[in-house]
């Protein structure tokens, strides 16, 4: 097999609905993020505040590519999708948005304002920009589209096993 990613905003379960999806299909599991932050021994909320966001998309860019020519589930960072270079790498793999409205993402992670790019102005309403900016970039990209608003993590992991079937 190639890999798979999966994309979406921040809160959409990319991170959640990975795993359980790697079980069914019986192959590894990676989310790019931790893999950034064990190999730099410190958290991105601290990359984005020691190095600036443009360090961390170079990083980003990196580790993504390499880990999208592997095998396996791919959870990849919220804002991957906009580098030019991992959204032509996306259309190489079978690549899944788990779609969520702004409503259920802040829901989902809180009043989180750790979250770098969620930080001052309020996490709603920074939500909500950043997904009007996304969204057309993300649907774009994805070859099937989940709807993951009010379904929980195991109903989306077989919504994502059912439709990869149809293909
Ligand atoms: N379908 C769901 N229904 C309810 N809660 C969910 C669902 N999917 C994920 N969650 C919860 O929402 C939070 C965010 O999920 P997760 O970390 O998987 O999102 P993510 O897409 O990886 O976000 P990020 O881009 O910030 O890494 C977690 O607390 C998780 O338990
Ligand atoms: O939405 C984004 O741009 C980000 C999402 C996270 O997954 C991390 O990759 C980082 O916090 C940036
Ligand atoms: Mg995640």
């Amino acid at each position: 097999m190639t890999a798979l990613a999966l994309i979406g905003a921040p809160g959409s379960g990319k991170s959640t609905v990975g795993p359980l999806l790697a079980a069914r299909l019986g192959v590894p599991f990676v989310d790019v993020d931790a893999v950034i932050e064990s190999r730099q021994g410190r958290e991105i909320r601290d990359i984005f505040a020691d190095d600036g966001e443009p360090a961390f998309r170079v990083l980003e860019r990196d580790v993504t590519l390499e880990l999208l020519a592997g095998d396996g589930v791919v959870s990849l960072g919220g804002g991957a999708p906009l580098t030019p270079e991992i959204a032509d790498a996306l259309a190489a793999v079978p690549t899944v948005w788990l779609q969520v409205d702004a409503r259920n993402a802040v829901k989902r992670i809180g009043l989180d304002e750790g979250r770098p790019l969620l930080a001052g102005g309020g996490v709603r309403a920074t939500l909500i920009k950043l997904l009007n900016a996304r969204t057309p970039v993300y649907r774009r990209l994805a070859d099937i589209e989940i709807d993951t608003n009010g379904r929980e993590p195991d109903a989306l992991a077989d919504a994502v096993l059912a439709a990869l079937e149809e293909r």
